[in-house]
């Protein structure tokens, strides 16, 4: 459960106040994600999340996080709005954190994914690339490639300990990668995180895209690839399944599309989306505060995609 900071019943409710949305009713610690502090609130005005930014979220972005969320909303998108207080304020300090009342959304984030869901997530994220054509606010984009050398240098031989020879591993790929990277590709904001825990479903319906806290401006066919390594595997990434990452792309391309230059691209961006997420989860496996409630990801997961992108380019067809 990641519920990195406490928050009292007597602060809850006085942030309720604030927003003319009566008595607290309850409020449960989330199970799920890493990243932040998340907690299903009741209230009797109804029903939200209040999110506590935690670790890699800085406050400073928060306005451009919560300006996407407003552009994609107002654009018939199912994402959650931060609320606004009765003086318009949406970023708020709760137990000592930088916090937002959010929207709640209806469905569940699935395990194992059907083609007809997976169909339906890539044509969710066609949808929002569409939408975000004319978002103009920009973020630089802390994990990609450039970062990844950082990330794997402040990591050091330490994750030798997690799977003996993986640093040199790592080295390696970041190498493969700064030769072979396109660089004249379309940028636009992007996701960036779209896991299915970040995909609220009803049947095969997508209700809800959540936490848009690594959205950044990038490589825009690096959205797709991230969404096709986080989807298209076995929770341990040791198999591929081929109809759930044809379905996401066909969803994708239904929607939005790919030009041959970025289809191209496509397994080399796959291979930076494997090493991106082995790297920052062999990051938290080696830092994560022992009396956190939270259930560190397996970094190996990753990697095993990785070493089956680089076996298996045709995965994404020509
Ligand atoms: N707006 C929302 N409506 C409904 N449920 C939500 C909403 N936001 C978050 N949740 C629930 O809280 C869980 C954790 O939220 P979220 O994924 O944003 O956390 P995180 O720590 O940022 O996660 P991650 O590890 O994916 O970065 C989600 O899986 C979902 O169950
Ligand atoms: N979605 C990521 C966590 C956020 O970076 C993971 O599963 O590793």
């Amino acid at each position: 459960m990641a519920v990195y900071t406490h928050v009292p019943a007597e602060e809850m409710a006085a942030l309720l106040a604030r927003y003319g949305l009566g008595g607290l009713r309850s409020a449960k610690g989330i199970a799920g994600g890493v990243e932040n502090s998340n907690y299903l609130v009741e209230a009797e005005g109804g029903r939200f999340i209040l999110t506590l930014y935690e670790k890699r979220v800085d406050a400073g972005d928060l306005p451009f996080f919560l300006a996407l969320l407003d552009h994609l909303a107002d654009r018939g998108l199912p994402v959650p709005r931060a609320l606004r207080d009765r003086d318009g304020v949406q970023v708020q300090t709760v137990a000592g954190r930088p916090a937002c009342l959010i929207e709640f959304l209806e469905g569940v984030s699935l395990s194992h994914p059907t083609p007809a869901q997976a169909r339906a997530t890539g044509e969710a994220l066609g949808r929002m690339h569409a939408a975000l054509a004319d978002f103009t606010p920009e973020r630089p984009n802390s994990l990609g490639l450039v970062g990844w050398a950082a990330l794997a240098a402040r990591c050091g031989a330490a994750v030798d300990t997690i799977a003996p020879g993986l640093s040199a591993r790592i080295a390696e790929e970041i190498a493969f990668l700064d030769a072979h990277w396109p660089t004249d590709l379309p940028r636009a904001v992007i996701h960036a995180d779209l896991f299915p825990d970040n995909v609220l479903m009803l049947g095969d319906a997508v209700t809800g895209v959540i936490d848009f806290y690594f959205a950044c401006t990038e490589t825009r066919a690096w959205d797709l690839a991230v969404t096709h390594s986080a989807w298209a595997f076995s929770g341990d990434g040791a198999d591929y399944r081929a109809e759930i990452g044809d379905a996401l792309l066909a969803g994708y391309e239904a929607t939005f599309g790919l030009s041959d230059a970025e289809r191209a691209a496509l397994p080399v961006l796959a291979r930076g989306s494997a090493l991106r997420f082995t790297l920052t989860r062999a990051w938290d496996w080696l830092n994560t505060p022992a009396d956190a409630m939270v259930t560190r990801k397996d970094p190996l997961a990753y990697l095993r995609r990785l070493d089956f992108y680089a076996a298996h380019p045709e995965c994404f067809p020509a």
